[in-house]
């Protein structure tokens, strides 16, 4: 990192992640291969048919509690520990991945913006109780009792969480980097020319070149075990 740098913005996705066997969205196979995303990951979806939106929640919560992090999420957290204990220094780790690897890694200043599995949210009471079982059987909200809990994730249409935090990082950012990311999803993938825009020094560590690959001033390829690990130390 050069000396000009201070505050680190981390924006990652799904590819981080891939190397601990939790799926991609796109890739062959992805996600989204199996469930059209407007059958499972949008409000209208769970109002059409909640059991199966539930299921596939719960198959994918069921899924991450079995996975471990990988090299890349633990050179995060060193450098999020290293980085953030000198003084005027900060990093944010803000990830689209409702998996909490990062989180397992050791990391600490970690924002999901797009929520995270380990929550349900009740849409009676507004509680964000934490959540590790299945919710396919509608069990009780633990605080109002109403049968209303859905995942506490952000669907298409829906608005990501803490997006003024995120924008006011970037206004402080001296460097952006994207990690495992094909910028395919929005506003996420709007962040790296808000960072440029606003002055940031931009870097993509990505397997392959991302939709939004022509605002980053430096690209490097490779798998986020190898490229993340190489970049940190
Ligand atoms: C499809 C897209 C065109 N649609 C959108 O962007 C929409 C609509 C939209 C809004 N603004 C726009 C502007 C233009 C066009 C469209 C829009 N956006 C929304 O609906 C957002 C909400 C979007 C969030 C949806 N929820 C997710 N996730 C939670 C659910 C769940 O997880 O089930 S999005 C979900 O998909 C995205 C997947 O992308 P990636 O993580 O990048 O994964 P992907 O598989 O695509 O790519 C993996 C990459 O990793 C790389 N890779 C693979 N292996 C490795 C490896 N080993 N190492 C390194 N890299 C690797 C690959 O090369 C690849 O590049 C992530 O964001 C992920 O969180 N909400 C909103 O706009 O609200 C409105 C609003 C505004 C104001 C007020 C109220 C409302």
């Amino acid at each position: 990192m050069g000396t000009e740098t201070s505050n680190i913005v981390i924006l990652t996705g799904a590819g981080v992640s891939a190397e601990s066997g939790i799926d991609t969205f796109r890739a062959a196979g992805g996600l989204w291969e199996q469930h059209r995303v407007e059958d499972v990951a949008t409000p209208e979806a769970f109002e059409r048919d909640p059991e199966l939106v539930l299921r596939f929640y719960d198959m994918r919560r069921e899924a991450i509690q079995t996975k471990q992090p990988n090299a890349a999420h633990l050179a995060l957290a060193r450098l999020d520990r290293e980085w953030s204990a000198q003084p005027g220094r900060s990093v944010l780790i803000v990830t689209q991945n409702v998996d909490d690897l990062h989180e397992r890694a050791g990391a600490e200043n970690v924002l999901h913006m797009h929520g995270t599995h380990l929550n349900a949210w009740c849409t009676a009471c507004d509680a964000r109780p934490g959540w590790t079982g299945p919710l396919i059987h509608r069990p009780p909200c633990p605080e109002c009792d109403s049968p209303a809990l859905r995942p506490d994730i952000v669907w298409f249409g829906e608005m990501p969480y803490r997006m003024d935090e995120i924008y006011a990082a970037l206004g402080r950012a001296d460097l952006f980097v994207s990690i495992g990311t094909s910028g395919a999803v929005y506003p996420a993938a709007g962040l790296v020319r808000q960072a440029r825009d606003l002055g940031a020094r931009t870097l993509e560590l990505n397997l392959e070149r991302s939709q939004g690959s022509r605002w980053f001033h430096e690209t490097r390829l490779g798998p986020a075990t190898k490229v993340v690990s190489e970049w940190v130390d």
